[in-house]
C-alpha cells in the first residue's frame, strides 16, 4: 500500500508567494506594529535546509538506503533537524520529523484531507471506466464515499460484528499452522511464516468484504484465488518500473502491460464476487425476503453507492488490508520469539482470561491490556506504513514558526519519529509496557500514529486490530514461539511497507497445558 507517492509544488511559486504570505499575515493582524513583529518572526520555506534529489539518490544507490528509506529518515533528521525541504528540481516537499510538528500540521488539516493524487492508480481506473475508492478519491466525493464506508467499519463496536467471521478464519489458520509444523522435519517448524500470514490476512479481509471464503488457507489454493494473489503481486511489482520509465516507452517495454494485467486480474476477481452477491441480494428482493448480510450487502443495499463505486472501493480496501496486517503480525511474532519474558507475560494474561479452550471474542480483548500493548509496541517499532503525506490545499499553514502557502506537500516521517529517544527511551528495544495505563507517563500520542490521523485516517483500523488480537491470543495460548536459530537477525526492508529481509522461520512448540482449540 502506498500512501505517499507524490511530491508537488514549485520552488519558484514559493518564492512568488513569500510576499503574499507576509501580506496575508498583515491583513489578519490589522496593526502595523503587530505585522512587523509577525513578519520578523515567520520564516518561509526558503529558510529551510534543502536536500537536493541527487543527494537522496546518491544515498539510496551508494550508501545502501535503497530499501532502507525508513532509516534515511533517521539519518536526515540527524543532519538537517526536524524540518527540511526535499528539493526535486521544481518539485519539493517538506519533511516533518518530530511529533510536535506533525501534530501542529495535522491539527490544521483540510476539511477534506489529501495525501496528493494517486495518478498511478487513477490512470488505470480512468482508462477502464472504473470508479475510485477511498485511496484515490478526493475532496467532497471522497468525503461522501468515506461516510458510507466508515459505517460498519470504523468504530470498535462496528468491528465487533465481524468477530465470528474473523474467528472462523483464525481457526483455519491455527489448523494450517498445526499441519505445517507437524509435517516439518523437526515436528514444530513453520518456514516462510510471512507467506502464511499473507494468506491469512487476505482470507480474513476477503471474508469480511465479499462475505465468502476464497480458500487461501486450504491445502490447495483454488486456481482463481491463486490468480488473484498473483495479480496483486504483478500490479505492485510493476508499479515502480512504470513510474521510473517514460510514458512513450509503454508500448515498447513490458512493465505497463504487466501492471495493467495485474489490475485486470484484481478487478476481474473482485467484480465476480461482487456480482454474485448482487445477484443473491436481487433474488431475495424479488422473493420479497429481507436482505441480510454484512459489509458488502450493506454497501450494495443500504448506501447510495453505484456499482462502479463499490467495485473501486472494495478493490482498494482489499489491497490496503493485506500487507499491512500480515507484516505487523509477522514483526509481532518475530519480536515475541526473541523475547521469552515478554512472551510469557502475554501468555499469562491470555491464559488467565481464556480458560480451557475458550475462543477469545472482542469483549475478552478489552480485558487484555498487555495483548493490545504488544501490538501497539510492534507498530511503534515497525510502523508498517513508515511515511505518510499531506497536501494542504484549502489555505496556508504555519508549522514550527514557518509559513507555508496552500498546496504545500508535507511528508510525515513516522518511522524516525517513533524511534525518537526523547519520546521512547531505548527506541530499539521491544517494550510493550510503555503503553500500559498503570500510572506511568504515557508517551506523546503523536510519537506513534501508525494508522494515520483524523478523518482521512485508516478506515480498516478496528478490523485490523481485532484480527491481530484474536489471532495472536490464539497462537500464544497454544504455542510457545521460538526463532529458527539458522535464521539470524531479521532486518527491515522498506518496500512501501516494512517487510523482513529474509524468510521468517519459527518453531511453534505446543504448550504442555494447552487444550487444543483449533
Ligand atoms: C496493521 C494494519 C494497518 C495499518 C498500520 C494501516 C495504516 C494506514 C495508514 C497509515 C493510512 C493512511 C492514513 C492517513 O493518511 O492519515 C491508511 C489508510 C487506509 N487504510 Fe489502513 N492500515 C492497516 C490496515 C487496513 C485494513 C485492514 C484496511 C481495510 C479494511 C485498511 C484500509 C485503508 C484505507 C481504505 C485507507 C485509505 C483511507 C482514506 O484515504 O480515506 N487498512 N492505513
Amino acid at each position: 500500500m502506498s500512501v505517499c507517492m507524490n511530491m508537488v509544488r514549485t520552488r519558484s511559486t514559493w518564492v512568488c508567494l513569500k510576499p503574499v504570505a507576509l501580506a496575508f499575515c498583515s491583513t489578519n493582524v490589522g496593526s502595523n506594529v503587530a505585522t512587523r513583529e509577525i513578519n520578523a518572526k515567520l520564516k518561509t520555506v526558503e529558510d529551510l535546509p534543502c536536500v537536493p534529489t541527487w543527494k537522496t539518490l546518491y544515498r539510496m544507490i551508494f550508501k545502501g538506503y535503497f530499501h532502507r528509506l525508513h532509516e534515511l529518515q533517521v539519518y536526515e533528521k540527524h543532519l538537517y533537524g526536524s524540518m527540511y525541504r526535499a528539493c526535486a528540481g521544481s518539485l519539493s516537499s517538506i519533511a516533518l520529523n518530530s511529533a510536535d510538528l506533525v501534530e501542529e500540521l495535522l491539527r490544521q488539516d483540510d476539511k477534506f484531507p489529501s495525501r496528493g493524487d494517486m495518478a498511478l492508480w487513477t490512470e488505470y481506473r480512468d482508462m477502464r471506466g472504473f470508479g475510485y475508492g477511498p485511496f484515490t478519491e478526493q475532496g467532497e466525493k471522497w468525503s461522501k464515499l468515506r461516510s458510507a464506508l466508515n459505517k460498519r467499519m470504523l468504530h470498535p463496536k462496528d468491528s465487533m460484528q465481524y468477530e465470528h467471521v474473523i474467528n472462523e478464519t483464525v481457526t483455519d489458520f491455527m489448523k494450517r499452522i498445526n499441519h505445517l509444523r507437524k509435517t516439518s522435519p523437526t515436528g514444530d517448524l513453520v518456514t516462510n511464516f510471512s507467506n502464511e500470514l499473507y494468506n491469512f490476512a487476505l482470507e480474513g479481509i476477503s471474508t469480511i468484504l465479499f462475505e465468502t471464503r476464497i480458500g487461501c488457507l486450504e491445502k490447495e489454493i483454488p486456481m482463481e484465488t491463486q490468480n488473484f494473489i498473483d495479480s496483486i503481486a504483478k500490479m505492485f511489482t510493476n508499479s515502480m518500473p512504470v513510474v521510473l520509465t517514460p510514458r512513450w516507452s509503454r508500448n515498447i517495454l513490458p512493465f505497463w502491460k504487466w501492471y495493467t494485467d495485474g489490475w485486470e486480474g484484481i478487478f476481474r476477481f473482485a467484480g465476480k464476487l461482487i456480482d454474485m452477491k448482487m445477484a443473491a441480494i436481487q433474488k431475495r428482493v424479488d422473493m420479497g425476503q429481507e436482505v441480510e448480510g454484512e459489509y458488502l450487502t450493506y454497501l450494495l443495499s443500504n448506501t447510495n453507492m453505484t456499482n462502479k463505486e463499490v467495485y473501486g472501493s472494495v478493490a482498494e480496501l482489499l489491497l490496503a488490508g493485506v500487507d499491512t496486517t500480515s507484516n505487523t503480525m509477522m514483526w509481532t511474532l518475530y519480536q515475541l520469539s526473541r523475547e521469552p519474558k515478554i512472551q510469557d507475560t502475554l501468555y499469562q494474561e491470555v491464559n488467565h482470561y481464556l480458560k480451557a479452550d475458550k475462543i477469545p471474542m472482542a469483549q475478552d480483548v478489552t480485558k487484555m491490556p498487555y495483548l493490545k500493548a504488544v501490538i501497539k509496541e510492534t507498530l511503534r517499532m515497525y510502523p508498517v506504513v513508515p511515511i505518510n503525506a499531506r497536501l494542504i490545499s484549502e489555505g496556508s499553514v504555519t508549522v514550527g514558526g514557518y509559513f507555508f502557502p496552500k498546496k504545500t506537500m508535507f511528508t510525515l516521517c513516522h518511522y524516525a519519529i517513533s524511534h525518537d529517544e526523547k519520546i521512547f527511551p531505548e527506541p530499539s528495544r521491544f517494550k510493550p509496557e510503555r503503553w500500559l495505563r498503570d500510572g506511568r507517563t504515557r508517551p506523546n500520542p503523536f510519537g506513534s500514529i501508525p494508522f494515520g490521523f483524523g478523518v482521512r485516517g485508516c478506515v480498516g483500523r478496528r478490523i485490523a486490530e481485532l484480527e491481530m488480537y484474536l489471532a495472536l491470543a490464539r497462537i500464544i495460548k497454544l504455542f510457545e514461539v521460538k526463532p529458527d536459530l539458522n535464521m539470524g537477525d531479521v532486518k527491515v526492508l522498506n518496500r512501501t511497507v516494512l517487510v523482513a529481509d529474509r524468510q521468517l522461520n519459527l518453531h511453534f512448540i505446543e504448550r504442555t497445558d494447552a487444550s487444543t482449540n483449533f
